[in-house]
């Protein structure tokens, strides 16, 4: 029996259930269909598909290595599959269950649909789980034959899918080699801070384990990455490794209970208010220097810690007013890893959702997380010659009318007097905010952005 496996957020061999399965049944047609209708949403960019066709191109030779030709198309599912399943003599589909946003979801009630009538079967089998079963290995890698003689495809360029161009020169690079690299040297060297370093934006970048983007597009599998820490807590490193690795994999733990959560996330029809704030926020013009260093620094590699996206999101869905689908669209855009069963109940609950968090105040949060102003400095070169005392509030400078205005902008909002949102969110988005929630009251990093209130 021919059997095609569909991959989608799952760009790897190694433990690859529906890989494996498929090897179990016969021949197999492994391929990637990338989509115009849902790469043109506007939670979508360059930057994500980049990184998306730089894993492909890794998955690619991976597979040739096991003579297994990585099949890739440009168009919609539908016709794409019916294409195919009539020219390969193909029996059955296999892939993984997702969770997305409803262009997702109606995307695939359009294939079942087609399957139905076209009597084909398709198996869905869950993503290995990150903590479960702990005697549940990863998988190895299958041993698989090839369906033969299919046209392999080439790997569309952003042109063909009409992406807008998104400069993000800073961007981690896709395919699995990178994240296995991550992966070691977070667990050897660079995670022993993790807890300390979450909320600071200069040791973040370097102590977090930054495998967010291999997470989301699957080059690893949270399962593998769970249990490579495991390996590295049974060698009892001590000292501060042992709160960070324990840390490390609570939030991976987080991880699948959103990915098995309720589905969720708005229907992206709406482009937003286009609120005046929504320009300023998203370039980092707001006039409050360090949230508008967090916003440069996200543009320029599109990653940002969590502590710090929440405080970008919760400012601009608080005091900015900025609709919380029109700020969390844009964040989107800007995130190499979007994986919306994360972000959209972390949008959610930053905007007023069971709790009704308060914005963080930025000019508190960079006196605390950027004293020095090292990290806003960078990438805010117009305040070169604004001194220490007055780089976080810029304004008080007495000569603040030399800038103000003309190379750098008055703030957006008076942060003292701006107001809580209040929101009403619906019932059934509630649960997977909660969980969120839940992650954030742990954070070792309490401190600054969620967790602080102002009297
Ligand atoms: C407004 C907002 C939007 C977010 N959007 C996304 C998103 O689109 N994609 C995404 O992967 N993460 C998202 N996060 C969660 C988190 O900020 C990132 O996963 C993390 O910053 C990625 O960096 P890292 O890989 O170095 O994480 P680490 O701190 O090293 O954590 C390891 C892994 O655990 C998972 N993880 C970490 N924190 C969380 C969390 N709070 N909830 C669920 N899983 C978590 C991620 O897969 C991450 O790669 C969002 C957070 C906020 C506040």
């Amino acid at each position: 029996m021919n059997v095609l496996v569909w991959l989608k957020r799952d760009l790897r061999l190694h433990d690859h259930p529906a890989l494996t399965l498929a090897a179990g049944l016969g021949p197999v047609l492994p391929v990637y269909i990338a989509e115009p209708s849902l790469w043109s949403r506007p939670d979508a960019s360059a930057r994500q598909w980049e990184f998306v066709a730089e894993s492909l191109a890794d998955l690619r030779e991976a597979m040739a290595g096991l003579g297994l030709p990585l099949v890739i198309r440009l168009g919609e599912a539908v016709e794409v599959l019916d294409r195919l399943c009539r020219q390969h003599r193909i029996a059955r589909i296999i892939s993984h269950q997702e969770t997305g946003i409803p262009a997702d979801r109606a995307r695939d009630r359009r294939v079942e649909a087609w399957a139905q009538g076209a009597g084909m079967e398709w198996t869905k089998v869950p993503q290995p789980a990150a903590e479960g079963d702990p005697a549940a290995q990863p998988l190895p890698l299958p041993a698989a034959r090839a369906v033969p003689g299919v046209e392999p495809g080439a790997v569309p360029g952003t042109r063909a899918l009409k992406l807008a161009p998104d400069p993000c020169p800073h961007r981690q690079l896709g395919g699995r080699t990178r994240g296995l690299d991550l992966l070691d040297s977070f667990l050897a060297r660079r995670g022993e801070p993790y807890r300390s370093a979450l909320a600071s934006p200069l040791a973040a970048e370097r102590a977090c384990s930054r495998l967010s983007p291999h997470l989301a597009w699957g080059t690893l599998s949270g399962r593998e990455v769970a249990q490579a820490t495991a390996i590295r807590q049974a060698e009892r490193p001590g000292g501060r490794w042992t709160g960070a690795l324990a840390e490390f994999r609570r939030h991976l733990a987080a991880r699948d209970r959103l990915l098995r959560g309720p589905e969720d996330g708005p229907g992206l029809s709406d482009h937003g208010t286009g609120a005046a704030g929504l320009q300023a926020w998203a370039e980092g013009e707001t006039g409050l220097p360090f949230l508008d260093a967090c916003l440069r620094y996200l543009r320029a590699t599109g990653w940002l810690s969590f502590p710090l996206r929440a405080m970008v999101a919760s400012v601009a869905t608080g005091p900015l007013g900025l609709e919380s689908e029109t700020a969390g669209q844009e964040l989107a855009r800007r995130f190499t890893d979007y994986a919306p069963a994360i972000h959209w109940p972390q949008i959610l609950a930053l905007s007023g959702g069971p709790g009704g968090q308060r914005a963080p105040n930025p000019v508190r949060q960079g006196l605390r997380q950027d004293p020095t102003g090292g990290f806003t400095r960078r990438w805010l070169p117009e305040l070169a010659a604004v001194p220490e005392a007055f780089l976080h509030e810029p304004w008080k400078w007495p000569e603040a009318r030399r800038l103000l205005g003309h190379r750098y902008p008055e703030p957006l909002v008076d942060f003292a007097s701006a107001p809580r949102p209040a929101r009403k969110v619906p019932a059934r988005r509630v649960e997977a905010a909660q969980l969120v929630l839940d992650l954030q009251a742990a954070l070792p990093c309490r401190a600054p952005p969620i967790s602080e209130r102002k009297s």
